[in-house]
């Protein structure tokens, strides 16, 4: 068994931290060190993509601590822990599978006597079954039309992953002639989210998913009760216009009043669940089970990486550990991702809960005080929207904060134009290219206000193109960079206790139990 220990008991940890400002990434990037640099600090990921981490704060020195606190840290231990299933969620005593549904890296994990591969498995098929008669018309509406639109209702894990994946999938769908259904999402308990969505969608040749882990979540049951509404007025029975994917002990599972219900557990958290039905029905309706099949291809491929016990060889550990040297060592704050790819519009919400609901804390997973900084504000938009925006802050604020770059050589549409001698793929190219060495190298300028300090690093993940796998790659990447780095901070990164308090009180205030402040609040807002 792997020893929990708090980061800063950890001897290799003392050694990074002598470490701080040990490299000039400026220097480093300059002239042909740079060049080296760039094709020396490369890792293969899944999928053909690639993790470059040369415009990073590190070289040999720097890795080698790294290194040594992966070992010290049984980093590889406590991943083939959890993946045998150990009860890694300490806080809420369950076992932590969301690898499960992609690949069985380790040996069988059985739980009230069912095999819990088996069970992911049979619920991606009831999945793929379900969407495979809705294209066939198999399953209509009460007409017998087939549908034309699916929506998914739900929050949080229920709402981010799914439209992040759906949003990044939807063009290479249609360039590859899988597309099937277009899908919406309602998440907001903000009823202009609902009503705007609805307005859209031809109601009587719309599905509704109805995706909620816990089956008591207050925004999607209302938004259930909204979609219901609407549904009813329009003379439709909802019963044949939904289907749930929830918890086998959620309150969802015991309605009659669905087309079907998929399964998930308990071991599955929310931020992670887009590879259970969560993200699996709504994918397998609008792309077909074949390219959701994909996209679990990817991230079991980019799992097993996970699972080397050389970090050099592990760009989802070398990722993680790159981003503890710079918040633990360098004491930078946050985290930007920044994909070059306008597919990937809502990839760094999905990571802002991922990461921060994941490793957001301050206590162990012993429930002890931690004395150290844990997980990044996470944040980002894609270039060069971007740029255009924010970048003023990330080339010339105060605070350094670290980049995460995603590029693709080619689009996914492959509609393009050459003006003044380039594509504008090749335009937006040029540009993550460009930043990378502005923001390491800077420029000096007599005008302060045009000086650049540089010195600020960066990583970028490359590809040739985003496809379902690479996608599925790119996901498992990143969850694995945070789930290692929960394991460095001896967090618990799978429980989520800081979001309860917020919830309890809104109940009150609807509730009309104020006093103080919640009361001078609730009558402002005229509650
Ligand atoms: O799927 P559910 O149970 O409706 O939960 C939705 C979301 O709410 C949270 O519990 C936070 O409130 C997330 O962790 C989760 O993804």
């Amino acid at each position: 068994m792997a020893a929990w220990k708090n980061l800063d008991t950890l001897a290799s940890y003392g050694e990074l931290s002598k470490l701080k400002n040990h490299v000039d990434i400026a220097k480093a990037m300059s002239g042909e060190n740079g060049a080296e640099r760039v094709a020396k600090y490369s890792v293969p990921m899944a999928a053909g993509l690639c993790y470059n981490y040369a415009a990073k704060e590190v070289d040999e020195t720097v890795l080698a601590a790294l290194e040594k606190l992966a070992n010290e840290a049984e980093l590889s231990e406590k991943f083939e822990e959890l993946y045998n299933g150990a009860v890694i969620n300490t806080g809420e005593n369950r076992m932590v599978l969301h690898h499960l549904a992609r690949v069985q890296l380790g040996k069988a994990v059985v739980a009230d006597g069912v095999d819990k591969r088996e069970f992911y498995v049979a619920q991606q098929k009831k999945a793929a079954d379900f969407a495979n008669k809705v294209h066939a018309g198999e399953i209509t509406n009460e007409n017998g039309e087939k549908f034309t639109t699916v929506v998914q209702i739900g929050i949080g894990g229920s709402d981010l992953g799914p439209r992040a994946l759906y949003i990044a999938l939807e063009n290479w769908a249609k360039a590859n002639n899988t597309f099937k259904m277009e899908a919406k999402f309602i998440s907001n308990v903000d009823p202009d989210d609902a009503a705007a969505v609805l307005a859209s969608v031809d109601l009587a040749h719309s599905l509704f998913i109805v995706v909620s882990k816990s089956g008591t979540t207050l925004e999607t049951l209302t938004n259930e009760a909204f979609v219901k509404d609407a549904l009813v007025k329009a003379g439709l029975n909802p019963s044949k216009h939904m289907l749930a994917v929830t918890s086998e002990t959620s309150p969802l599972a015991k309605s009659d009043s669905y087309l079907t219900a998929i399964f998930m557990d308990d071991y599955i958290g929310g931020r992670y669940s887009s590879v259970s039905g969560v993200g699996g029905a709504i994918l397998s309706l609008a792309f077909g089970p074949e390219v959701f099949a994909q996209l679990l291809d990817g991230a079991a491929e980019e799992d097993k990486l996970a699972a080397n016990k050389n970090i050099f060889q592990n760009p989802d550990m070398l990722d993680a550990l790159i981003g503890i040297y710079e918040r633990n060592v360098q004491g930078y704050p946050a985290t930007a991702v920044l994909p070059y790819s306008q597919a990937l519009s809502r990839f760094p919400a999905h990571l802002q809960q991922c990461d921060m609901e994941s490793n957001g804390k301050t206590v162990n997973r012993f429930g002890e005080p931690v004395d150290y900084p844990t997980g990044p504000v996470i944040f980002g938009e894609p270039g060069t929207n971007g740029q255009h925006s924010f970048y003023q802050l990330l080339h010339q604020g105060s605070d350094i904060v670290p980049l995460q770059f995603i590029g693709f050589r080619n689009s996914q549409l492959g509609v393009d134009v050459d003006i003044e001698n380039s594509t504008s793929q090749q335009k937006l190219c040029a540009n993550v290219a460009a930043q990378i060495v502005a923001f390491a190298c800077g420029k000096k300028d007599d005008n302060l206000n045009k000086n650049f300090k540089g010195h600020r690093p960066s990583s970028i993940i490359t590809g040739d193109k985003l496809t379902p796998a690479s996608l599925g790659a790119l996901l498992a990447h990143f969850e694995n960079k945070i789930m290692f780095q929960g394991f460095v901070w001896n967090l618990n990164s799978f429980d989520q206790e800081g979001v309860q308090l917020g919830k309890v009180l809104a109940k009150r205030v609807l509730a009309h139990d104020t006093d103080g402040a919640l009361k001078a609040y609730s009558d402002l807002l005229n509650i």
